[in-house]
Protein backbone atom coordinates (compact mmCIF):
# COMPACT_ATOMS: atom_id res chain seq x y z
CA UNK A 1 0.00 0.00 0.00
CA UNK A 2 1.43 3.70 -1.28
CA UNK A 3 2.28 6.61 1.50
CA UNK A 4 -0.05 8.60 0.31
CA UNK A 5 -3.48 9.37 0.58
CA UNK A 6 -5.70 8.03 -2.30
CA UNK A 7 -9.16 9.10 -3.28
CA UNK A 8 -8.80 7.84 -7.05
CA UNK A 9 -10.00 4.45 -7.65
CA UNK A 10 -6.77 2.20 -9.11
CA UNK A 11 -7.10 0.87 -12.62
CA UNK A 12 -10.82 2.17 -12.82
CA UNK A 13 -11.06 2.12 -16.47
CA UNK A 14 -9.84 -1.30 -16.56
CA UNK A 15 -12.13 -2.56 -14.32
CA UNK A 16 -14.98 -1.14 -15.49
CA UNK A 17 -14.03 -3.00 -18.96
CA UNK A 18 -13.42 -6.04 -17.79
CA UNK A 19 -16.41 -5.92 -15.67
CA UNK A 20 -18.92 -4.93 -18.28
CA UNK A 21 -19.97 -7.68 -20.56
CA UNK A 22 -20.86 -9.48 -17.29
CA UNK A 23 -23.05 -6.86 -16.10
CA UNK A 24 -24.49 -4.35 -18.97
CA UNK A 25 -27.87 -4.27 -19.92
CA UNK A 26 -29.37 -6.44 -17.48
CA UNK A 27 -30.34 -6.78 -13.69
CA UNK A 28 -27.19 -8.36 -12.75
CA UNK A 29 -25.55 -8.64 -9.13
CA UNK A 30 -22.13 -7.03 -8.76
CA UNK A 31 -20.60 -7.42 -5.17
CA UNK A 32 -17.66 -4.83 -4.24
CA UNK A 33 -15.68 -7.12 -1.54
CA UNK A 34 -13.77 -3.89 -0.43
CA UNK A 35 -16.01 -0.80 -0.39
CA UNK A 36 -13.14 1.87 1.03
CA UNK A 37 -14.29 4.87 0.14
CA UNK A 38 -16.88 3.55 -2.88
CA UNK A 39 -15.00 4.75 -5.64
CA UNK A 40 -15.29 1.89 -7.97
CA UNK A 41 -18.58 0.69 -6.75
CA UNK A 42 -19.51 4.38 -7.59
CA UNK A 43 -18.41 4.17 -11.18
CA UNK A 44 -20.19 0.56 -11.62
CA UNK A 45 -23.60 1.87 -10.61
CA UNK A 46 -23.22 4.82 -12.60
CA UNK A 47 -21.91 2.63 -15.92
CA UNK A 48 -24.88 0.00 -15.41
CA UNK A 49 -28.27 1.17 -14.05
CA UNK A 50 -29.91 -1.94 -13.55
CA UNK A 51 -26.68 -3.37 -11.74
CA UNK A 52 -27.42 -4.09 -8.03
CA UNK A 53 -24.72 -3.72 -5.83
CA UNK A 54 -23.64 -5.94 -2.31
CA UNK A 55 -21.08 -4.20 -0.67
CA UNK A 56 -18.84 -5.11 1.75
CA UNK A 57 -16.37 -3.74 4.20
CA UNK A 58 -14.72 -5.21 7.35
CA UNK A 59 -14.53 -1.48 8.39
CA UNK A 60 -17.40 0.02 9.73
CA UNK A 61 -16.10 3.69 8.88
CA UNK A 62 -15.73 2.62 5.00
CA UNK A 63 -19.51 1.37 5.00
CA UNK A 64 -20.50 4.51 6.77
CA UNK A 65 -18.69 6.85 4.28
CA UNK A 66 -19.95 4.69 1.21
CA UNK A 67 -23.38 4.96 2.36
CA UNK A 68 -23.09 8.77 1.66
CA UNK A 69 -21.54 8.53 -1.49
CA UNK A 70 -23.82 6.00 -2.80
CA UNK A 71 -26.90 7.53 -1.43
CA UNK A 72 -28.18 8.71 -5.14
CA UNK A 73 -27.93 5.13 -5.56
CA UNK A 74 -29.63 3.42 -2.58
CA UNK A 75 -32.53 1.62 -3.85
CA UNK A 76 -30.02 -0.83 -5.56
CA UNK A 77 -27.05 -1.19 -3.07
CA UNK A 78 -26.86 -3.40 0.31
CA UNK A 79 -23.90 -2.98 3.04
CA UNK A 80 -22.86 -5.74 4.98
CA UNK A 81 -19.91 -5.11 7.25
CA UNK A 82 -17.67 -8.54 7.17
CA UNK A 83 -14.53 -9.87 6.28
CA UNK A 84 -14.78 -10.96 2.92
CA UNK A 85 -13.98 -14.54 3.24
CA UNK A 86 -17.79 -14.64 4.44
CA UNK A 87 -18.91 -13.55 0.39
CA UNK A 88 -21.14 -16.53 0.41
CA UNK A 89 -23.23 -15.89 3.70
CA UNK A 90 -23.12 -12.39 2.42
CA UNK A 91 -24.99 -12.84 -0.42
CA UNK A 92 -27.72 -15.29 0.96
CA UNK A 93 -26.24 -18.47 -0.90
CA UNK A 94 -27.27 -16.17 -4.23
CA UNK A 95 -24.90 -16.40 -7.95
CA UNK A 96 -23.50 -13.27 -8.52
CA UNK A 97 -22.28 -12.07 -11.79
CA UNK A 98 -19.63 -9.49 -11.12
CA UNK A 99 -16.60 -9.65 -8.14
CA UNK A 100 -14.43 -7.30 -7.48
CA UNK A 101 -11.50 -7.51 -4.93
CA UNK A 102 -9.65 -3.97 -4.10
CA UNK A 103 -7.19 -5.28 -1.52
CA UNK A 104 -5.19 -3.49 1.30
CA UNK A 105 -5.78 -0.31 2.99
CA UNK A 106 -7.62 2.48 1.93
CA UNK A 107 -6.61 6.12 2.32
CA UNK A 108 -9.74 6.45 4.64
CA UNK A 109 -7.62 4.41 7.08
CA UNK A 110 -4.18 5.63 6.10
CA UNK A 111 -5.22 9.25 7.05
CA UNK A 112 -7.14 8.35 9.99
CA UNK A 113 -4.27 9.35 12.76
CA UNK A 114 -5.06 7.63 15.58
CA UNK A 115 -5.84 4.40 13.66
CA UNK A 116 -2.06 4.04 13.58
CA UNK A 117 -1.80 2.56 10.01
CA UNK A 118 0.64 5.31 9.05
CA UNK A 119 4.02 5.39 9.68
CA UNK A 120 4.64 9.38 8.87
CA UNK A 121 2.70 10.34 11.98
CA UNK A 122 2.93 10.03 15.43
CA UNK A 123 -0.08 8.12 16.26
CA UNK A 124 -1.12 4.73 18.51
CA UNK A 125 -0.21 1.17 17.03
CA UNK A 126 -3.44 0.13 16.13
CA UNK A 127 -3.90 -0.39 12.86
CA UNK A 128 -6.76 -2.78 13.18
CA UNK A 129 -9.18 -2.66 9.85
CA UNK A 130 -12.06 -3.72 11.73
CA UNK A 131 -12.25 -1.15 14.70
CA UNK A 132 -11.74 -2.32 18.38
CA UNK A 133 -11.74 -5.78 17.29
CA UNK A 134 -8.87 -8.65 18.29
CA UNK A 135 -4.92 -8.02 19.01
CA UNK A 136 -3.60 -3.95 17.62
CA UNK A 137 0.25 -3.83 16.03
CA UNK A 138 1.06 -2.79 20.00
CA UNK A 139 -0.09 -5.99 21.17
CA UNK A 140 2.28 -7.91 18.34
CA UNK A 141 5.39 -5.85 18.58
CA UNK A 142 4.66 -6.20 22.69
CA UNK A 143 4.12 -9.94 22.94
CA UNK A 144 5.29 -11.52 20.15
CA UNK A 145 8.48 -13.95 19.79
CA UNK A 146 11.90 -12.57 18.08
CA UNK A 147 11.02 -15.62 16.16
CA UNK A 148 7.39 -14.78 15.24
CA UNK A 149 8.38 -10.90 15.03
CA UNK A 150 11.14 -12.09 12.48
CA UNK A 151 8.39 -14.24 10.46
CA UNK A 152 6.37 -11.43 9.87
CA UNK A 153 8.32 -8.87 9.03
CA UNK A 154 10.33 -11.37 6.46
CA UNK A 155 7.17 -12.98 5.25
CA UNK A 156 4.49 -9.86 5.21
CA UNK A 157 6.95 -7.09 4.47
CA UNK A 158 9.89 -9.22 2.56
CA UNK A 159 11.83 -6.92 5.00
CA UNK A 160 15.70 -8.15 4.82
CA UNK A 161 16.86 -6.95 8.31
CA UNK A 162 13.64 -8.76 9.57
CA UNK A 163 16.17 -10.64 12.35
CA UNK A 164 18.08 -7.32 13.67
CA UNK A 165 14.35 -5.48 13.90
CA UNK A 166 13.14 -8.19 15.62
CA UNK A 167 16.10 -8.67 17.94
CA UNK A 168 16.02 -4.81 18.62
CA UNK A 169 12.27 -4.50 19.13
CA UNK A 170 12.39 -7.55 21.86
CA UNK A 171 15.21 -5.22 23.86
CA UNK A 172 13.59 -2.02 24.05
CA UNK A 173 10.01 -3.36 24.53
CA UNK A 174 11.71 -4.67 28.04
CA UNK A 175 12.54 -0.99 29.07
CA UNK A 176 9.45 0.20 28.13
CA UNK A 177 6.06 -1.41 26.16
CA UNK A 178 5.76 0.18 22.19
CA UNK A 179 2.55 1.96 22.45
CA UNK A 180 2.90 4.69 19.52
CA UNK A 181 4.24 4.88 16.49
CA UNK A 182 6.68 6.96 16.75
CA UNK A 183 8.86 5.20 18.63
CA UNK A 184 8.98 2.24 16.21
CA UNK A 185 9.66 4.41 13.26
CA UNK A 186 12.76 5.87 15.59
CA UNK A 187 14.24 2.51 16.18
CA UNK A 188 13.76 1.26 12.50
CA UNK A 189 15.85 4.36 11.36
CA UNK A 190 18.86 3.31 13.84
CA UNK A 191 17.89 -0.62 12.67
CA UNK A 192 17.71 -0.24 8.57
CA UNK A 193 20.98 1.00 7.30
CA UNK A 194 21.00 4.07 5.72
CA UNK A 195 22.23 2.65 2.18
CA UNK A 196 19.11 0.49 2.14
CA UNK A 197 16.30 3.64 2.30
CA UNK A 198 18.20 5.12 -0.61
CA UNK A 199 16.55 2.47 -2.68
CA UNK A 200 14.11 0.85 -0.59
CA UNK A 201 11.82 3.71 0.34
CA UNK A 202 11.05 4.63 3.77
CA UNK A 203 12.44 2.90 6.64
CA UNK A 204 9.26 1.80 8.11
CA UNK A 205 7.54 0.75 5.04
CA UNK A 206 8.13 -2.93 5.22
CA UNK A 207 7.47 -3.37 8.57
CA UNK A 208 4.26 -0.85 9.03
CA UNK A 209 3.36 -3.67 6.05
CA UNK A 210 4.46 -6.51 7.82
CA UNK A 211 2.17 -5.36 11.02
CA UNK A 212 -0.98 -4.58 9.42
CA UNK A 213 -1.41 -7.53 7.60
CA UNK A 214 -0.39 -9.56 10.83
CA UNK A 215 -3.10 -7.61 13.11
CA UNK A 216 -6.01 -8.11 10.49
CA UNK A 217 -4.64 -11.41 8.96
CA UNK A 218 -5.04 -10.34 5.69
CA UNK A 219 -3.41 -13.25 3.84
CA UNK A 220 -5.21 -15.75 5.79
CA UNK A 221 -8.73 -13.84 5.04
CA UNK A 222 -7.50 -14.06 1.31
CA UNK A 223 -6.62 -17.76 1.16
CA UNK A 224 -10.78 -18.93 2.38
CA UNK A 225 -12.08 -15.47 0.24
CA UNK A 226 -10.53 -16.81 -2.75
CA UNK A 227 -12.68 -20.08 -3.58
CA UNK A 228 -15.50 -18.70 -1.88
CA UNK A 229 -15.86 -16.05 -4.12
CA UNK A 230 -15.63 -18.26 -6.81
CA UNK A 231 -17.88 -20.60 -5.95
CA UNK A 232 -20.47 -17.84 -5.90
CA UNK A 233 -19.82 -16.82 -9.24
CA UNK A 234 -22.32 -17.52 -11.97
CA UNK A 235 -21.51 -19.16 -15.32
CA UNK A 236 -20.63 -16.19 -17.59
CA UNK A 237 -19.84 -13.93 -14.16
CA UNK A 238 -16.39 -12.16 -13.85
CA UNK A 239 -14.34 -11.50 -11.08
CA UNK A 240 -11.73 -8.39 -11.09
CA UNK A 241 -8.45 -8.70 -8.33
CA UNK A 242 -6.16 -6.14 -7.33
CA UNK A 243 -3.66 -6.86 -5.19
CA UNK A 244 -0.89 -4.51 -3.76
CA UNK A 245 1.74 -7.32 -2.50
CA UNK A 246 3.71 -10.11 -4.28
CA UNK A 247 2.21 -12.70 -1.65
CA UNK A 248 -1.49 -11.80 -2.06
CA UNK A 249 -0.64 -11.65 -5.82
CA UNK A 250 0.34 -15.22 -5.88
CA UNK A 251 -2.45 -16.68 -3.72
CA UNK A 252 -4.91 -15.14 -6.64
CA UNK A 253 -2.47 -16.97 -9.47
CA UNK A 254 -2.45 -19.69 -7.87
CA UNK A 255 -6.20 -19.64 -7.22
CA UNK A 256 -6.90 -18.97 -10.67
CA UNK A 257 -4.80 -21.03 -12.31
CA UNK A 258 -6.12 -24.44 -10.34
CA UNK A 259 -9.78 -23.85 -11.97
CA UNK A 260 -8.70 -22.39 -15.30
CA UNK A 261 -7.17 -25.97 -15.99
CA UNK A 262 -8.96 -28.62 -17.23
CA UNK A 263 -9.57 -31.26 -14.46
CA UNK A 264 -10.54 -34.13 -16.37
CA UNK A 265 -8.75 -37.82 -15.27
CA UNK A 266 -6.75 -38.62 -18.05
CA UNK A 267 -8.68 -41.69 -20.04
CA UNK A 268 -11.79 -40.23 -19.60
CA UNK A 269 -14.08 -38.26 -22.25
CA UNK A 270 -13.43 -34.80 -22.45
CA UNK A 271 -16.65 -34.10 -22.05
CA UNK A 272 -17.65 -35.56 -18.85
CA UNK A 273 -19.72 -33.10 -17.30
CA UNK A 274 -18.17 -31.37 -14.06
CA UNK A 275 -14.54 -32.26 -15.25
CA UNK A 276 -13.70 -28.86 -17.60
CA UNK A 277 -12.11 -25.94 -16.93
CA UNK A 278 -14.09 -23.64 -14.70
CA UNK A 279 -12.57 -20.52 -15.73
CA UNK A 280 -11.23 -18.55 -18.84
CA UNK A 281 -8.53 -16.05 -17.39
CA UNK A 282 -9.14 -12.84 -18.75
CA UNK A 283 -5.29 -11.50 -18.31
CA UNK A 284 -2.01 -12.41 -19.31
CA UNK A 285 0.15 -12.55 -15.93
CA UNK A 286 -0.55 -9.57 -13.62
CA UNK A 287 -1.69 -5.95 -15.47
CA UNK A 288 0.22 -3.27 -13.75
CA UNK A 289 -0.82 0.42 -14.39
CA UNK A 290 0.21 2.85 -16.72
CA UNK A 291 3.94 5.46 -16.03
CA UNK A 292 0.83 8.10 -16.85
CA UNK A 293 -1.50 6.92 -14.06
CA UNK A 294 1.48 5.83 -10.92
CA UNK A 295 2.55 9.44 -12.10
CA UNK A 296 -1.38 10.79 -11.03
CA UNK A 297 -1.69 8.34 -8.30
CA UNK A 298 1.21 6.67 -6.78
CA UNK A 299 -1.12 4.57 -5.23
CA UNK A 300 -1.04 2.56 -8.21
CA UNK A 301 2.31 1.57 -8.29
CA UNK A 302 2.68 -1.69 -6.75
CA UNK A 303 -0.68 -3.35 -8.67
CA UNK A 304 -1.09 -6.26 -9.87
CA UNK A 305 -4.28 -6.56 -11.52
CA UNK A 306 -6.33 -10.28 -12.38
CA UNK A 307 -8.97 -11.03 -14.03
CA UNK A 308 -11.13 -14.31 -14.43
CA UNK A 309 -14.71 -15.74 -16.12
CA UNK A 310 -16.40 -18.13 -14.74
CA UNK A 311 -17.04 -20.91 -18.30
CA UNK A 312 -18.34 -24.05 -16.37
CA UNK A 313 -20.04 -25.08 -12.59
CA UNK A 314 -17.81 -26.19 -9.67
CA UNK A 315 -17.99 -30.00 -9.25
C1 LIG B 1 -7.92 -0.32 -1.17
S1 LIG B 1 -9.37 -0.11 -0.26
C2 LIG B 1 -10.66 -0.21 -1.45
C3 LIG B 1 -10.86 1.09 -2.19
C4 LIG B 1 -12.07 1.08 -3.11
N1 LIG B 1 -11.94 0.17 -4.22
C5 LIG B 1 -12.39 2.46 -3.64
O1 LIG B 1 -12.51 2.65 -4.84
O2 LIG B 1 -12.55 3.36 -2.82
C6 LIG B 1 -9.49 -1.65 0.54
C7 LIG B 1 -10.66 -1.81 1.52
O3 LIG B 1 -10.76 -3.21 1.79
C8 LIG B 1 -11.12 -3.39 3.12
N2 LIG B 1 -10.67 -4.72 3.52
C9 LIG B 1 -9.40 -5.15 3.68
N3 LIG B 1 -9.38 -6.44 4.04
C10 LIG B 1 -10.68 -6.84 4.10
C11 LIG B 1 -11.32 -8.08 4.39
N4 LIG B 1 -10.62 -9.17 4.73
N5 LIG B 1 -12.67 -8.13 4.32
C12 LIG B 1 -13.39 -7.03 3.98
N6 LIG B 1 -12.85 -5.83 3.70
C13 LIG B 1 -11.50 -5.74 3.76
C14 LIG B 1 -10.43 -2.28 3.87
O4 LIG B 1 -11.11 -2.03 5.07
C15 LIG B 1 -10.51 -1.13 2.86
O5 LIG B 1 -11.61 -0.31 3.14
Amino acid sequence: MAERARHVPVLLDRVLGLLAPALADRDAVFVDCTLGLGGHSEAVLRAHPRVRLIGLDRDPQAIELSRRRLAPFADRVEFVQVTYDRIAEAVGGAKVDGILMDLGVSSLQLDAEERGFAYSRDSPLDMRMSAGTGPTAADVLNTYSADDLTRVLRDYGEERFARKIAAAVVRERAKEPFTTSGRLVELLYAAVPAATRRTGGHPAKRTFQALRIEVNQELESLRRALPAALSVLAVGGRIVVESYQSLEDRMVKRAFADLAVSRTPPGLPVELPGHGPQLKLLTRGAEVASEQEVEENPRAAPVRLRAAERIGEAT
